[in-house]
């Protein structure tokens, strides 16, 4: 068996970025530089011209995704340097017949990306009868967000073409091994190596991963703790940010500091600081779970307090989040135990049992229902609807990779503007 390549896809806005990270993952081990649509819509053949000067002996591949035109784009990008073309493999068989003869023209090869293809085994075979060079087993970054595995597409035409196979799709490390294994010849990688603070060691990793695939043994997780260990490693403003700038709670301060609270909503309606209902609730609780309070939007009277709290963390209770106030918050302090509310009072209310147990409630201008996922930390909390939990978590984690090479670069030099070319991408 050859040794499978690893093709890094630059999925990058910048041309400047671009080529960096580009010397740095050919340092940790990528054999083909593929020019990410996203650069190529952003910078033109000027990137592909760029990459091919600076990458004389490697495969550059030109991400076109063409749909039509098939040899307007293919004689361009050859002309720019591409030694690989990419087609969508669901455009009609004249567009994929005409890039296939520019790409003789022009010594170019076409590699035809699977994204989207209703009958990916049937699509394959017919590319290569059509004389497509490589078939790419592709899931879209948006498809990966709600859980589509391209090992699974790949592996559903491993066998059923000649060709040789790539595949791509939310890879990392144990995904990557996992596709060799299943018959890769080409693993593509962008995010996990191009959004990486290291993306030289991060590329090492994923090579060191196609050299020996049994050295990585994927993690078995249920999708509530895959859910959990996404939300862990992102923060509460990685969250808005990938939900579009919704889902913050307004007026809620942290009020122990230094600590997180994830997990599935249980909600509480309560008036006027009654406290029975908010303590029933710990009771109801599973272990990570987070306990979301409304008391009224009343802040003159508390419905929790450090019992409650011992009570909650016992339990294992995630944390507590309240529209309105608790007191005996220097002992909730000295627990490190999360919890969020809008004031502190001293004085508490009286357990008189009105209110409801896991009804939708209002919490400082969100609506939150049971089961809903919470993520709250220093910067504040934010709701995520239960449908999209995972979708959510894993956007948030792209936007937290990204956030990590940005800071990276700013702590080499440059600055956030520069970085984001911000000036080009002010809207006009
Ligand atoms: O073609 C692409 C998106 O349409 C990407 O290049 C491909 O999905 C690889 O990137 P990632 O590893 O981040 O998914």
């Amino acid at each position: 068996m050859t040794r499978p390549k690893l093709q890094v896809a630059l999925d990058i806005l910048e041309f400047h970025r671009a080529a960096q990270i580009a010397r740095e993952a050919v340092a940790g081990g990528a054999d083909w530089i593929e020019v990410g649509t996203p650069l190529i819509k952003s910078e033109g053949m000027a990137a592909v011209r760029e990459l091919r000067e600076a990458f004389p002996d490697h495969e550059i591949v030109a991400d076109m995704k063409i749909a039509d035109t098939g040899t307007v784009e293919v004689e361009m990008a050859a002309k720019a340097g591409a030694s690989i073309v990419c087609v969508l493999a669901d455009a009609d068989d004249t567009v994929i017949a005409e890039s296939v003869r520019a790409a003789r023209l022009y010594g170019v090869r076409i590699m035809a990306d699977l994204i989207n293809v209703a009958d990916p085994v049937r699509r394959a075979q017919e590319l290569e009868a059509l004389g497509v060079d490589i078939v790419n087993a592709h899931v879209g970054i948006d498809q990966q967000m709600i859980g589509k595995s391209s090992v699974d597409l790949l592996r559903s035409i491993v066998g059923e073409v000649s060709i040789p196979l790539a595949v791509a799709g939310g890879l990392d490390a144990s995904t990557a091994a996992q596709a060799v294994a299943a018959g890769a010849d080409i693993v593509i990688v962008g995010g996990w190596i191009v959004k990486a603070r290291d993306v030289e060691g991060s590329a090492r990793t994923i090579r060191a991963a196609l050299d020996d695939p049994t050295l990585v043994q994927p993690e078995k997780k249920s999708l509530d703790e895959e859910i959990r260990a996404l939300l862990m490693t992102v923060s509460a403003p990685n969250v808005t940010d990938a939900m579009h700038r919704k889902g913050a709670m307004n007026g809620l301060v942290p009020l122990t500091g230094g600590v997180k609270a994830v997990g599935p909503a249980v909600t509480v309606q309560t008036f006027g600081g009654d406290w029975a209902k908010p303590v029933e609730a710990i009771d109801l609780c599973r272990p990570g779970d987070v306990l979301v309070i409304n008391n009224d939007g009343r802040t003159e009277i508390a419905p929790w307090g450090e019992l409650a709290t011992h009570s909650a963390k016992n339990q294992g209770i995630s944390g507590v989040v309240i529209d309105g106030a608790v007191r005996d918050v220097d002992d909730i302090r000295a627990m490190q135990y999360p919890l969020f509310a809008r004031a502190c009072v001293p004085n508490a209310g009286e357990a008189k049992g009105f209110g409801e147990i896991n009804a939708e409630i209002a919490c400082c201008g969100q609506q939150v229902r049971p089961g809903d996922w919470i993520i709250a930390d220093e910067s504040g909390v934010v709701v995520i609807p239960k449908e999209r939990t995972y979708e959510i978590a894993r956007r948030a984690l792209e936007v937290k990779k990204m956030e990590d090479r940005v800071r990276e670069e700013i702590e080499r030099g440059s600055t956030l503007a520069q970085v984001q070319e911000l000036y080009k991408w002010e809207k006009r």
